[in-house]
């Protein structure tokens, strides 16, 4: 099939005009395309020496592409225009034993190119730097590419949104270069101007599948160190959200996502991003079922031809309860080859088939996933190990199970400068840990908001999220007539089911003075919603991580959760008995998931807000310092890429 073979450049124009070159002159430029070297900004200047400035050396090829050390390639026209650095790669002796070509720069990296200068004149600095750059630990740094259906600010309906916009840039701050591929949403409406800093990079190609060569383009924008790039194509342009409309999920999403990964596959050999391609020994980190082709498409069509050998996968599971199964015959339009079938074999038990003819044959692609990756990662530990029990597995806890020794969780985190109660844009008062004064100012605004009676007394308990099965939301319904008798308010935002949808309009003009129901998804509200309220609720069924608890904790809301998946590990249950400082816990954790349980712990709650105001605060204090950062979550995701590295591809 053509995409296989190692890309050819002639799509993209900027690669045709290439002039032999003897000379590439080196001068100060952005770092940013590889990892390695903004990893060495940020610390300190250390491997500056290696640095050469405004020097020529001799090198160059022929035109064409040329191989950097990473496997990345880049084109001599590029580099005329631009300029090269290069950067030593040293032993643990700090002796020279290569150097890396880097990529020169956009815009963005002044600080690095200032720091660059000043040491290029400053070489008693720089001498001092080398000398203490032999106490820091070497990092190993990766090409990554994020394969994901949604990535904020330019796409989101949930919590992957918030994950694939937020860890890309903290990997990316960490010395790695990332680029995070994701369809280019145009849905007629606002939304679309999420898009507008991307540019076409003139680097259209054909992919080979549902019979045929669907040609895709890319966009993209260069931002807070990240590649962020959108595949274009006329199915991602129309009304809805990136799954749905009014009527429903869309009915090509199969096409629509097989497209994402076909592209995802292509670029990193393909798109030169900055004058360099990220290359074929890249990690792919594919979220969901979306992206769940990836992996596959490295192992069957790929990797035969000598393509991706040294590339590595990791499936990060969001949510197991979506796997995109469609029928068995649409196998055909994978573009896999007949022999892959069955990695994406999908039999519905007996009781899920809908008539005596359904044989209960599908293609899973999350499955696919599942049995070619090389590693899986879940977003909280107790979820990995939900899903490998009967109950948490959505049938392929088996299958899951039979790959535990390369499965981990690690807990999302939270995104500092989208919420953070400082300085957050889309409230009315800022406050912090040490003055706690504007949030009561938040919570007033609020109810001035929803046109509540104006009570800063008045316990005033949240909820935020799709209305569905696994948010809880029956339990909710179930238990909102005996809540509404507290003197209490209860705010919801959500869209999701439309008797959802339905019932929180009834209940708002039932309990006009209590209850508002927000049908819609609003991310400004979602905000003033974990400002302004005293309690965050969240009686999820399953819960992968959840993201509103950790967001409420970082607001100063107290979080009242179903103790499950990332719920039970981030939320610890609040204990008045403890001695101080050890063990008092952030919120409450209640189990079962009833109805009962669940007011039982809404009115410990509401009674220690009324009652205990020392142990309210206390509670909200230790939420408030939690570390929920990226960066911690993402030391441990470079854990899980060393090993990944360390074993070989598991399907080679
Ligand atoms: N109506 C609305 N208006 C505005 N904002 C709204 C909204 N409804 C939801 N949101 C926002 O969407 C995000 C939801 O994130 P969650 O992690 O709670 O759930 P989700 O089930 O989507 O994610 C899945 O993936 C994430 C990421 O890994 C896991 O944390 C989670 O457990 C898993 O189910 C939050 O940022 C929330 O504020």
């Amino acid at each position: 099939m053509e995409t296989l073979g190692v890309p050819s450049p002639l799509p993209c124009k900027s690669f045709l005009n290439s002039t032999t070159r003897t000379e590439i002159t080196l001068k100060p430029g952005v770092f940013r395309q590889m990892g390695v070297v903004s990893t060495l900004w940020r610390q300190k200047r250390s491997n500056l020496g290696s640095l050469t400035f405004g020097r020529s050396v001799s090198g160059g090829e022929k035109g064409g592409f040329r191989s950097s050390q990473d496997g990345s390639s880049t084109m001599e026209d590029k580099e005329e225009e631009e300029g090269l650095l290069l950067g030593a790669k040293r032993d643990d002796s700090v002796s020279v034993v290569g150097f890396h070509l880097i990529s020169p720069s956009a815009a963005g990296d002044s600080q690095a190119i200032s720091t660059l200068d000043k040491l290029a004149t400053d070489g008693e600095e720089v001498t001092e730097d080398i000398e203490r750059e032999e106490k820091i630990p070497t990092r190993v740094t990766h090409n990554i590419i994020f394969v994901t259906a949604e990535a904020a600010p330019y796409s989101k309906t949930g919590g992957l949104g918030d994950v694939c916009g937020s860890l890309p840039i903290a990997l990316a701050a960490r010395g790695h270069r990332v680029m995070v591929i994701s369809p280019r949403y145009l849905h007629g409406g606002p939304s679309d101007k999420n898009f507008s800093g991307t540019s076409d990079v003139g680097c259209g190609i054909k992919v080979y599948c549902f019979g045929g060569a669907q040609e895709v383009a890319f966009f993209h924008e260069y931002r807070e160190g990240v590649d962020w790039v959108f595949v274009d194509h006329p199915s991602y342009h129309r009304p809805g959200n990136p799954y749905g409309d009014i009527y429903g999920a869309f009915g090509d999403n199969q096409f629509r996502f097989s497209l994402l990964c076909h592209a995802a596959c292509e670029a990193p050999l393909v798109l030169p991003l900055g004058g360099f391609t990220y290359g074929e020994k890249c990690l792919f980190i594919v979220n969901d079922w979306h992206a769940g082709l990836v992996p596959v498409l490295l192992a069957a069509k790929y990797r035969p031809y000598g393509v991706y050998k040294d590339a590595r996968s990791i499936l990060v599971i969001h949510n197991l309860a979506h796997q995109g199964v469609e029928p068995a015959i649409t196998y055909k339009n994978l573009g896999l080859p007949p022999e892959w079938y069955g990695a994406l074999e999908w039999v519905f038990p007996t009781w899920a088939r809908t008539h005596a003819l359904d044989t209960g044959e599908a293609v899973n692609p999350l499955k696919g996933a599942i049995v070619t990756a090389d590693r899986i990662l879940t977003v909280s530990k107790g979820y990995s190990w939900e899903i490998t029990t009967v109950e948490g597995g959505y049938g392929l806890h088996e299958l899951l199970s039979s790959r535990k020794s390369v499965l981990n969780g690690i807990t999302n985190g939270v995104d500092d400068t989208e919420w953070n109660p400082s300085l957050d844009k889309h409230i009315p008062s800022h406050y912090s840990i040490h003055d706690l004064s504007g949030k009561v100012e938040c919570k007033i605004a609020l109810q001035k908001e929803l046109g509540l009676p104006i009570d800063p007394d008045c316990p005033l308990i949240g909820f935020i999220g799709r209305l569905d099965y696994q948010k809880g939301i029956d339990i909710i319904l179930s238990a909102t007539p005996e809540l509404m008798d507290e003197d209490v308010q209860f705010v919801m935002l959500g869209s999701g089911e439309k008797q959802y949808e339905d019932w929180m309009r009834v209940t708002e003009s039932y309990y006009k003075d209590k209850f508002r129901g927000w049908v819609g998804f609003n991310v400004p509200i979602s905000h003033r919603i974990t400002a302004g309220c005293d309690i965050l609720l969240m009686p999820s069924r399953f819960e992968p991580c959840g993201l509103n608890q950790l967001y409420a904790m970082r607001y100063g809301t107290i979080p009242v959760v179903h103790s499950t998946g990332g719920l039970r590990d981030t939320i610890e249950n609040f204990n008045p008995y403890a001695q101080e400082s050890s063990g008092e816990g952030t919120g409450w954790t209640f189990s079962p998931l009833s109805r009962e349980s669940m007011l039982v712990a809404l009115k410990l709650a509401i009674q220690t807000y009324r009652e205990f105001k020392p142990s309210w605060e206390g509670l909200m204090k230790r939420g408030m310092e939690r570390d929920s950062s990226w960066d911690n979550a993402a030391v441990q995701y470079e854990q899980v890429f060393e090993w990944a590295f360390i074993d070989p591809p598991y399907i080679s």
